[in-house]
């Protein structure tokens, strides 16, 4: 969990990130914007922009669910890094699913953040939005580069679909306050706790937002106005890790999404989606969390379970 200090590489631990042994993530620092209208200095163009991200990662893993969406594969490249996030943070180091930097060919992640901005400090985190043109980094907040997936490139060629639309953005907004804090970075705030209490408050709002999104997904199809939209996205990439993980690894073990009947449907319906299924990789996933969190799981080991079969099918398709 090292950072960049006004520039350079500091190595460190959980206490990077807790405060009263509490999780405390700081304001991703690049929130530029793309546009297709000829206004501001990032302009949505074929082939300018590059994508980093970590298969492991939930955040980043939605950048890539919506670039699949939305048609952006041949518009838009990635890199990928390795599952470990050592004490250099990010790395490209050869293996399965890697693909290294063929932009800036770097080693470690961190190099990027210093290209951009040789001074910034900031944490390193994926994913990284990338502009060749003026080799700056263009935002590293998921949610933003969601928002910009979904718009910014239908002139150049993205497929039609709209996961915000106007007349739901109300509700969409509504849910994912609820979602990101007590159950996306609830997870984290459970697994991360340092005393009893941080632990306690955590899990207990990572169950209370499940119990309530059973019920609400047991007798509607998605989350919001019978369509797939940026909510689910971003529910899913949190579900679909939650048995072989967040139960585990963060303890998060009142009980498993599997014994949540409409959760679990709903997770294996999205996870089936054509443009989800080649999004979700759980050697880096697995790999990741019980490898990089010594603290939490000093010897590495990577538990072989539990045994999810998320190709059952769904029946969830008479839902409205
Ligand atoms: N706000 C960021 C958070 C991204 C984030 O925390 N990514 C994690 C990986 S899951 C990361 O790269 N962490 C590295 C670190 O904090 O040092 C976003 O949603 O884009």
């Amino acid at each position: 969990m090292g950072e960049l200090i006004a520039g350079a590489w500091r190595r460190g631990g959980l206490e990077n990130v807790l405060a009263e042994g509490e999780l405390r993530r700081p304001p991703s620092i690049f929130r530029n914007w793309i546009t297709a209208n000829g206004d501001g200095p990032f302009q949505a163009e074929r082939n300018r922009y590059h994508l980093y991200v970590s298969l492991a990662c939930p955040w980043a893993h939605r950048t890539l669910i919506m670039r699949n969406l939305k048609g952006l594969t041949d518009l838009i490249d990635i890199s990928v890094v390795h599952w470990l996030m050592g004490e250099d943070g990010w790395s490209f180091d050869p293996a399965p699913g890697v693909i290294p930097d063929s932009v800036n060919g770097s080693t470690f992640l961190h190099e990027l953040y210093t290209i951009a901005d040789p001074t910034c400090t900031t944490r390193v985190t994926v994913p990284v939005l990338w502009d060749k043109a003026t080799s700056r980094i263009v935002s590293n907040e998921s949610a933003d580069i969601l928002r910009m997936f979904n718009t910014a490139f239908d002139g150049c060629g993205a497929t039609a679909g709209d996961y915000y639309p106007a007349e739901h953005r109300d509700d969409i907004d509504a849910v994912n306050e609820r979602v990101y804090p007590t159950l996306n970075n609830g997870v984290y705030r459970s697994g991360f706790a340092t005393t009893q209490a941080a632990y306690e408050t955590a899990v207990r709002e990572v169950f209370e937002a499940l119990d309530w999104l059973e019920q609400r997904l047991a007798h509607q199809r998605y989350l919001i106005g019978g369509r797939l939209t940026e909510a689910d996205i971003r529910l899913f990439t949190t579900l679909v890790r939650f048995d072989p993980v967040y139960y585990g690894h963060f303890k998060c073990n009142r009980q498993a999404l599997a014994e949540y009947p409409a959760l679990w449907a709903y997770t294996r319906d999205i996870y089936q989606h054509a443009a989800v299924r080649p999004t979700v990789d759980f050697t880096h996933i697995k790999g990741h969390y019980y490898g990089s969190h010594p603290w939490l799981n000093p010897n590495r080991i990577v538990p072989i379970g539990p045994d999810r079969d998320f190709d059952l099918p769904p029946g969830r398709g008479a839902l409205q």
